[in-house]
C-alpha cells in the first residue's frame, strides 16, 4: 500500500524497469502525464551534472563515455539525496535502480509500492533502436516511426539537431542486452519476491499501456492522482 504521510496525503512510489528501447522513457511519460508521478530518470539526471559540471558528473561521464554503467556508489550518492528531497512527492524512478546494490541501497532509503518490468522481443528492441534519435542535452526520444519530430531531424522544443546513438545500433544492442539481463535478474528477483513485481510482455507500447495504466488507476486513488497532477504542473 501506499506509504501514508498524514490523513490527507499518500504517496506512491515506483520504479520501472526494462531493457533497452523497451518503451522505458516512453511509458513514464505517459504516467508522469496521466498520474503525476514525478518522473526521475537516472540519465536525465546524469546529463544534468555532466552538464553542470558537478564532481560526481565529470565522474560518471568518464564511464559513460565508455559505454559503462556508472559505479553504484557514484549513482547511490546522486540519486538517494534527490530521493529525500522528494518526500512530498509521489514519484516514478526509470534506470535507477540497476544493480543488485543499487536496489539494495533504495530499499534502505525508502519502500516501493510498486516495480514494473517490461519484457519486449528482442527484434522489437531492435527495430525500435534503429529508428531511435535523441536530442542529447536534454534526453528527450524519437521514433521515425512511432513518435517523429514535427520536423525531420530537429528537436521539437529546441531546435536543434538530433543524434542517433552507437549504442543503439543492432551490432551493440546485443550485448548490451545480455548485460542488462545479467545485472536486472537479481534485481528483479528481489522485487518478484517481495511481491511487488509486475511485467509486462508485448511487441507495443500502446497495447501494454491500458494494462498499465488500469493497474495505477487501482492502486493510486483518483484523487492522489489530482493532487499530484496538480503540484507538478
Ligand atoms: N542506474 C544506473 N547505474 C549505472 N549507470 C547508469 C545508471 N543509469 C544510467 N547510467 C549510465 O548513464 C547512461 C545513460 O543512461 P540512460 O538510461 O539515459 O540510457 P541507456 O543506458 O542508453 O538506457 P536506455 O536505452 O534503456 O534508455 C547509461 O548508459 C549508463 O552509463
Ligand atoms: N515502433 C514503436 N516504437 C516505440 C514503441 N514504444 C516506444 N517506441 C520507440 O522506441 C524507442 C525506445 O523507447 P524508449 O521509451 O526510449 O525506451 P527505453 O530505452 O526503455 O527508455 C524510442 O524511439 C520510442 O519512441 C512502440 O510501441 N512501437
Amino acid at each position: 500500500m501506499a506509504q501514508k504521510l498524514d490523513d490527507t496525503k499518500l504517496l506512491f512510489r515506483a520504479v520501472i524497469m526494462g531493457p533497452p528501447g523497451s518503451g522505458k522513457g516512453t511509458i513514464s511519460e505517459r504516467i508522469a502525464r496521466g498520474f503525476g508521478l514525478q518522473h526521475l530518470s537516472s540519465g536525465d539526471f546524469l546529463r544534468e551534472n555532466i552538464a553542470s559540471n558537478t564532481e560526481a558528473g565529470v565522474l560518471a561521464k568518464t564511464y559513460i563515455e565508455k559505454g559503462l554503467l556508472v559505479p553504484d556508489h557514484v549513482m547511490t550518492r546522486l540519486l538517494l539525496p534527490r530521493l529525500e528531497e522528494m518526500t512530498c512527492h509521489s514519484w516514478l524512478l526509470d534506470g535507477f535502480p540497476r544493480t543488485l546494490a543499487q536496489a539494495e541501497a533504495l530499499n534502505s532509503s525508502c519502500e516501493l509500492d510498486l516495480v514494473i518490468s517490461l519484457n519486449i522481443p528482442l527484434e522489437t528492441l531492435k527495430e525500435r533502436l534503429s529508428h531511435r534519435w535523441i536530442h542529447q542535452a536534454s534526453g528527450r526520444v524519437y521514433n521515425m516511426c512511432f513518435n517523429p519530430p514535427r520536423v525531420q531531424g530537429v528537436d521539437d522544443i529546441t531546435g536543434e539537431p538530433l543524434i542517433q546513438q552507437d549504442d543503439d545500433k543492432p551490432e551493440a544492442l546485443v550485448a548490451r542486452l545480455r548485460h542488462y539481463k545479467d545485472v536486472a535478474k537479481p534485481v528483479i528477483d528481489v522485487y518478484k519476491a517481495k511481491g511487488i513485481l509486475h511485467t509486462f510482455s508485448d511487441t507495443d507500447t500502446d497495447r501494454i499501456w491500458p494494462y498499465i495504466s488500469s493497474l495505477l488507476s487501482a492502486k493510486i486513488p483518483t484523487d492522489i492522482a489530482d493532487a499530484q497532477r496538480a503540484s507538478t504542473h
